[in-house]
């Protein structure tokens, strides 16, 4: 966000540069007849404030030797229009990076115009300059030599760049489709219009001409542009940060801001005011202070998202931090700006995307976590009773419809109560824990088991009879009450009473489980430590 608002500048020391408060005829200029009118202004750029054409002088400060193939070189040109007036020059030489002035022998990182006859130390040539947007065009003669090697490096890394950017948009669109995720859809939004942005203000997007034509020229495009990066990013990072339920008072700010913004484009969009533009850049602060400081609160209670935000950041803020040191003159401007900051948006795309990558797996993780939970009980690690009920729906059905048995084994274990009292509540887990696990140890891998409720493990064995149910039962017994079980060191006697019953023709679950319920309560009646089926009743 912050290094929409910036732009980068380099030092030429190859003229002293004075502009003119008004715009007459170019004859009354070229003979000199407002020479006295020119203001000089300091540093070797053209920079453009007012909406209407001005003019500018740019007086050499050395000799420019014609054999050098020498070339005026105006960086950072963007929506500006110049006319550049050469001494005994009848005619200008008209240049923008967009439409019918666009000369492609150059790239589009700077407007280039040949001084075919060099120029004398202290002779002057002027342009006139309409400037759409205020964007400073730092001036330099360099050779076409220099020139071209400049190109092949500003295409390669702007090519670099964006190419990035778009795989970044790509990846997004993937992970929106693959995962249904809508915070990529806003990832997605904020890379394409940053895209749109970067290549709009660089002047890529001329090789597209009819679009170019479209746009390419009209700079509330460009805030249009800045400003659906900046509500898309903004909302992503609120989602990224889970600023509603962590920080709502800030989340309101944010959503208050977003709003304004809102209001201030369309407004922007019909007056094309610059107040506008200020106001909206003021609230733009706002709202990149406010996700910051929410950022900042989130590394101190250990979010990990934070941490990816802040990190995503670092290069940006660097950079503007950089960019403040140089227009403060602390530090000569440098011509890697230009693509440095690009490049930030492009590592900040990388860094948020591992991030919300990595969010998700979180998500995953704790889903998967919850789902264990609410699967398997806890203490003993059979399933819990919503999971042995579902298990036990579906054998029904299944039972049903491949027409086999299923018989299911209800069990509890005897005088459990006096354990707890006697021996304390830990002793109590330990108990239950380890009569669960002899059980579950004798059952086969397609039986299921569960903790119904307390101290009630409930059984399911599909494809069993009622007369095998009894003998798989009467296993369970036998394994549980075979031995005492060591606790502490310390040998405890257990024993479990047990139901059975099988399913019938046309039995709900609930009327299953009633019948093993009631052979358990027959076997505790006929004095526990026994198996009963309802009918028949084993004795210990
Ligand atoms: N330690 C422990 N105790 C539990 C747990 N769940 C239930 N209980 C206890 O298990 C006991 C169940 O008692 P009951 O089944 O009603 O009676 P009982 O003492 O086992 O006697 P009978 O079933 O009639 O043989 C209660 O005292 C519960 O507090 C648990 O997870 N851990």
């Amino acid at each position: 966000m912050l290094g929409m608002l910036l732009a980068a500048s380099v030092p030429a020391q190859d003229f002293r540069v004075a502009r003119l408060d008004s715009d007459p005829v170019p004859a009354e200029v070229m003979a000199g007849a407002h020479d006295a009118e020119f203001a000089e202004v300091e540093g070797q750029a053209i920079f453009e404030t007012r909406r209407e054409p001005r003019w500018w002088r740019l007086t050499t400060t050395r000799p420019i030797d014609a054999a050098d193939t020498p070339l005026l070189v105006m960086r950072s040109p963007y929506l500006n229009q110049v006319e550049v007036w050469l001494p005994g020059e009848a005619m200008p030489v008209q240049r923008s990076i967009y439409g019918q002035f666009a000369d492609y022998e150059y790239s589009t990182r700077a407007l280039v115009t040949p001084l075919p006859k060099g120029l004398a130390s202290g002779e002057s040539l002027y342009v006139r300059v309409l400037a759409p947007t205020s964007q400073p065009m730092p001036l330099s003669i360099e050779s076409m030599s220099v020139v071209h090697r400049g190109d092949l490096m500003h295409v390669a890394l702007r090519s670099a760049v964006l190419a990035t950017m778009v795989v970044l948009a790509i990846l997004a669109l993937g992970f929106r489709v693959g995962v249904g995720e809508s915070s990529y859809a806003y990832l997605l939004l904020t890379l394409m219009a940053q895209i749109g942005y970067l290549s709009m203000t660089g002047g890529e997007m001329r090789l597209a001409p009819t679009l170019a034509g479209l746009i390419g020229s009209d700079p509330r495009v460009v805030h249009l542009l800045g400003l659906i990066a900046v509500l898309a990013s903004s909302h992503f990072l609120a989602f990224y940060l889970n600023l509603g339920e962590r920080q709502p008072r800030l989340m309101r700010v944010v959503e208050g801001c977003s709003g304004a913004l809102c209001v201030l484009l369309l407004l922007s969009l019909a007056t094309g005011a610059e107040i506008v533009v200020n106001i909206a850049n003021l609230v733009l602060l706002m709202l990149t202070g406010t996700l910051f400081v929410a950022s900042i609160v989130g590394c101190v209670e250990r979010l990990r998202a934070a941490y990816f935000v802040l990190l995503s950041w670092l290069p940006l803020f660097v950079l503007t931090a950089w960019r403040i040191g140089e227009l403060q003159e602390w530090w000569p401007a440098s011509g890697w700006m230009l693509y440095a900051f690009p490049a930030g948006f492009a590592v900040a795309g990388l860094v948020l995307m591992v991030g919300l990558a990595d969010k998700m797996h979180q998500l995953r993780r704790d889903r998967d976590r919850a789902s264990q939970m609410a699967t398997y009980d806890k203490l003993t690690g059979a399933l819990s009773r919503r999971a042995i009920e579902e298990r036990l729906r579906a054998a029904i059905e299944e039972a049903r419809a491949r027409r086999t048995r299923l018989s299911i084994v209800f069990f509890d274990i005897d005088r459990f109560k006096q354990i707890n009292d006697e021996h304390g509540h830990r002793i109590g887990d330990e108990f239950l824990r380890i009569i669960v696990l002899r059980a579950r140890n004798r059952l086969r891998v397609y039986d299921a088991c569960g903790r119904y409720g307390g101290d009630e493990i409930l059984v399911i064995l599909p494809d069993t009879e009622l007369r095998e149910a009894m003998g798989v039962a009467e296993n369970l017994r036998g394994a549980i009450n075979g031995r005492p079980l060591s606790i502490d060191g310390r040998l405890f006697e257990a024993s479990v009473s047990l139901g059975v019953a099988e399913l019938h023709q046309d039995d709900e679950m609930a009327q299953l489980i009633e019948r093993a319920d009631k052979a358990l309560y027959a076997s505790k009646a006929a004095g526990r430590n026994r198996v009963s089926n309802g009918h028949a009743i084993t004795t210990a």
